[in-house]
């Protein structure tokens, strides 16, 4: 990647009067309406809005799966719209993990074999050792044999993030990674992207619908209308938060 950086040192994702328009003629919807915002390395953003409010289109944007109608947007100082579709699937390949609800395992493969992937499809020789502390960052170290149906939902999600960050992103997308987890097992997965947050300053964009979750967060940003709606900084540790962060949503639903 030869892109020079343009961005602070300090942002590892930038956006600058952002748009996304969907659609044509009269089924036109602005998901994206010239947002502004800036997420600095080494914090958790937890993005959350009513249904509709635009926040998939600002991560798949953010994240270059997508593109804005106008607008600039750097990710760890690279401008991702002024390059073409292959400089971006290195950008997203060297410097961008994801985790989706589902964590998109694939069944036949290992816990191991699954955290490979990202090295496989950049053409490289997959370091054991490597895949082996990723597993062993999410807990996962006595588990590297076993295939998803042998694993619980928590470790399953637990291997996506393992995969996720095996190239040491500087930047975690996360679309509801608790979505589809049980309480306890959602706050085991909270607390280790949290970790991940603190102990090695791993920057990561979240969306959620929980509250619970949100509160995990350094800042909440509040979306609406693709527009951002407010801004909360939870002070942790304190139980009121998902309170407050709720009192905040349903303002906006009314
Ligand atoms: N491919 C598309 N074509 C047309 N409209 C779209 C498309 N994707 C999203 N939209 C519209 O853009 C707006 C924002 O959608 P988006 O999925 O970003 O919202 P969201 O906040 O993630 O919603 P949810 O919480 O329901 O997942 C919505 O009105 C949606 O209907």
């Amino acid at each position: 990647m030869t892109t020079t950086p343009t961005t602070s040192a300090g942002t590892a994702v930038e956006l600058d009067t952002v748009r996304k328009v969907h659609g044509t003629g009269d089924r036109v919807v602005t998901a994206l309406d010239d947002i502004s915002i800036s997420f600095a390395r080494g914090t958790f953003t937890a993005i959350m809005g009513p249904s509709g409010s635009g926040k998939s289109t600002l991560l798949h944007c953010a994240a270059g799966l997508d593109h804005p109608t106008s607008g600039r947007i750097t990710v760890a100082g690279h401008d991702i719209g002024a390059m073409d579709e292959d400089r971006r699937t290195v950008l997203r390949r060297d410097h961008i993990g994801f985790v989706f609800q589902d964590g998109n395992l694939v069944a036949s493969l290992t816990a191991a074999q699954n955290v490979e992937l990202p090295m496989r499809f950049a053409g490289r020789r997959p370091d054991p050792a490597a895949v082996h502390a990723a597993l062993a960052r999410v807990g996962l170290a006595d588990r590297t044999g076993h295939r998803p149906g042998q694993l619980s939902g928590g470790q399953r999600q637990r291997v996506a993030l393992a995969r996720a960050l095996i190239t040491r992103p500087d930047v975690l997308f996360a679309d509801e990674p608790t979505g589809a987890l049980d309480t306890t097992t959602s706050g085991e997965v909270l607390a280790l992207l949290r970790k991940l947050v603190d102990d090695e300053r791993q920057t990561t964009i979240m969306v959620t619908h929980d509250p619970v979750a949100a509160s995990y967060a350094d800042v909440v940003v509040f979306l609406k209308d693709g527009q951002i709606a407010g801004r909360l900084t939870p002070r942790r540790p304190d139980p009121a938060i998902p309170e407050l962060i709720a009192a905040h949503m349903t303002r906006l639903e009314n």
